[in-house]
């Protein structure tokens, strides 16, 4: 049995799943408008100067737009400043076991996903789990079968009658859209939290029974912390447009039907973009594959950025953008290295921006107005037992724990059965599971010493799955800012970003902290920044 920590050279902002709609909409108007200034990208090799970027942070977001630059024949440089690129994204394996010490799986919601593992070639590595529709939720100290559709919801016991008949009058908070109209949304919803939404809509057993579980399990934040317009900003959207989220929900997908109605019948056949996926390898698959593509002589790892100098006067060939960073050399030694570029893609953390030094022409740019943003601390505790000592083993996805289910003593936030997805992941006479503890339910409980973590385990499991004895295989990974704690201010963080990007010619922001927090999002966020570079570099020249 061996057991480690890891942690996070950086804190790392996660914004609540998907940042609020109007960023993203200015952040397109922008794209937009470079588009409609310029003439069609062209290729920078036609214009003779050779264009260079520097790419900042070689996490998921960073590598996807350091590879759709460099297939554009952009100069590209990688800064990254642990040793080995992925970030949140990290694959290990020992005795006959795979585990995932960040992301655990991904979707293909975003079609900039589809193309990416198609254009990496890896399609074929994609690993589908086993019974991936099977997610439990604890009630009353039993794990309980999340029903995947609207019947078998209200045919389940998760919910009492009284709540089942509350989802069947939601509809009728339907508004026609001519009286629905985002101006008229009082200020009193402006800033509202995650419970009182999904209250006002369903009741107090669906947020505790539901909704909790679901914002621990996708963001280890919980309803009282978590806003709206950040955490669930499509369905914020949908009742400012319907009223009611029901239909409102089946009212835009009719509309979707509609217009795909007119839209050929692609080749492709239709692919289920919502599963869940890994790869057979885990996912430091699509990091290896991203960072041989990029390529190691343009991937500088052990490369922390100390300082970003715009030079107005300076028009040297490679660009006005000089970086200075601070490289351990395979030795001890430190190099601290000068460089300049046209462009600069910042993807690193907030918190790590906060550190570095700006300056535009020969004054200091200075970061005073970055807010401070506190960090939700998650633990993950990574344990096997032999199978029979587990007498209640469950088939599926993983277990998520409701807060009100502390009350029974529970104290984890979920468990991800992980042999059980991928049976690949260890010996055939064990069980492999991934455990969550901490977020903003219990901040302290992440930093706890490992004997006391894996007391907490083996109780959860023992609960829940009828674990006995001791685990075989243990790993502990600790992310001491896994995710920011977005509260209602959280636009602060998005307008600080985008004040950089208005003051700083030629800086982009990407990656989780602005475009949403899923692997598909920082994928997304990184291959559409890299258009927004290729604009304005032919604005450029
Ligand atoms: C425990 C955990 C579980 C998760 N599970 C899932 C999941 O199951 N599914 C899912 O879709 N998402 C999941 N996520 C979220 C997802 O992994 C991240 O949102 C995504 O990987 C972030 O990618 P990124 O490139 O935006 O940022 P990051 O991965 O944070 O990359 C930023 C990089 O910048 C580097 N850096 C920082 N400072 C500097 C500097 N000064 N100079 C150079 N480099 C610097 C960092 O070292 C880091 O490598 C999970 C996250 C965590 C923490
Ligand atoms: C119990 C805690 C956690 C588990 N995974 C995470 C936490 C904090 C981290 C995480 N998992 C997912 C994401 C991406 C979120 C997104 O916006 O897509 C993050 C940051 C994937 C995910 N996990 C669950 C869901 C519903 C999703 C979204 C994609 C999908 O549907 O697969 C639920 C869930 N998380 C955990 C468990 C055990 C679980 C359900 C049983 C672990």
């Amino acid at each position: 049995m061996s057991m480690y920590t890891a942690y996070d050279r950086c804190t790392s902002p996660y914004p609540l799943l998907k940042p609020p709609t109007e960023h993203l909409r200015k952040s397109r108007a922008r794209f937009l408008t470079i588009a409609m200034a310029t003439s069609p990208a062209k290729d920078p090799k036609s214009t003779g100067s050779a264009k260079s970027v520097a790419i900042i942070g070689g996490g998921v977001s960073g590598l996807t737009a350091a590879y759709k630059l460099k297939s554009k024949g952009i100069n590209v440089i990688l800064f990254e400043s642990e040793g080995k690129a992925g970030g949140k994204i990290r694959s290990n394996s020992e005795n006959g076991f795979l585990w995932d010490e960040g992301a655990n799986t991904m979707t293909e919601s975003e079609k900039e996903v589809g193309k990416l593992i198609d254009d990496l070639g890896i399609r074929d590595k994609q690993q589908f789990p086993l019974s991936q529709h099977k997610r439990y939720v604890v009630k009353n100290g039993k794990p309980e079968l999340i029903p995947s559709d609207p019947i078998s919801l209200i045919k389940s016991s998760i919910l009492s009658t009284q709540s089942k008949l509350k989802l069947l009058m939601e509809p009728l908070m339907w508004k026609p859209s001519e009286q629905n109209n985002s101006a008229k949304v009082s200020d009193e919803f402006s800033k509202e939290s995650v419970r009182s939404f999904f209250q006002r809509h369903f009741g107090k057993e669906v947020v505790d029974y539901l909704i909790d579980p679901f914002v621990a399990g996708t963001s280890a934040g919980d309803p009282d912390s978590l806003y709206m317009p950040y955490a669930f900003p499509e369905l914020w959207d949908l009742e400012k447009k319907y009223g009611s989220i029901i239909a409102g929900a089946m009212l835009s997908k009719i509309k979707i039907k509609g217009s795909d109605k007119g839209e050929k019948n692609t080749s492709v056949k239709k692919r289920n973009t919502r599963a869940s996926f890994s790869f057979h390898g885990g996912m430091q698959v699509l990091i290896d594959s991203l960072s041989k593509e990029v390529g190691g002589d343009k991937l500088k790892l052990n490369s922390k950025v100390l300082s970003l100098a715009y030079n107005y006067e300076v028009k040297s060939p490679s660009g006005s953008w000089s970086i200075s960073c601070d490289t351990k050399d395979r030795g001890t030694k430190n190099l601290t290295r000068k460089q300049s570029f046209d462009a600069v893609i910042m993807t690193a953390p907030l918190s790590c921006v906060q550190e570095m030094k700006f300056s535009v022409g020969r004054s200091p740019f200075v970061l005073d107005f970055l807010p401070k943003v506190s960090y939700l601390p998650l633990s993950l505790l990574v344990t096997a037992f032999k199978k029979e000592d587990v007498q209640r083993p469950l088939e599926g996805f993983g277990v998520l724990v409701p807060s009100k289910e502390q009350e029974d003593g529970l104290k984890t936030l979920g468990t991800l059965f992980s042999s059980i997805m991928f049976p690949d992941r260890a010996p055939s006479d064990q069980y492999l599971y991934t455990t969550f503890i901490g977020g903003s339910r219990n901040r302290d409980l992440a930093g706890a010493p490992l004997h006391v973590l894996k007391e907490i385990v083996t109780a959860d499991l023992n609960k829940l799955l009828g674990v006995e004895g001791k685990p075989t295989f243990l790993k502990h990974i600790h992310w001491k800012n896994a995710f920011p704690l977005y509260d209602k201010d959280y636009n602060l963080v998005l307008e600080a970003i985008e004040k950089m990007e208005k003051n700083l010619p030629g800086f982009f922001y990407a990656g989780n902290h602005k475009d949403g927090l899923a692997v598909g999002k920082a994928i997304t966020s990184g291959s559409k920044v890299a258009e927004l570079v290729m604009t304005y570099l032919d604005n450029k020249s």
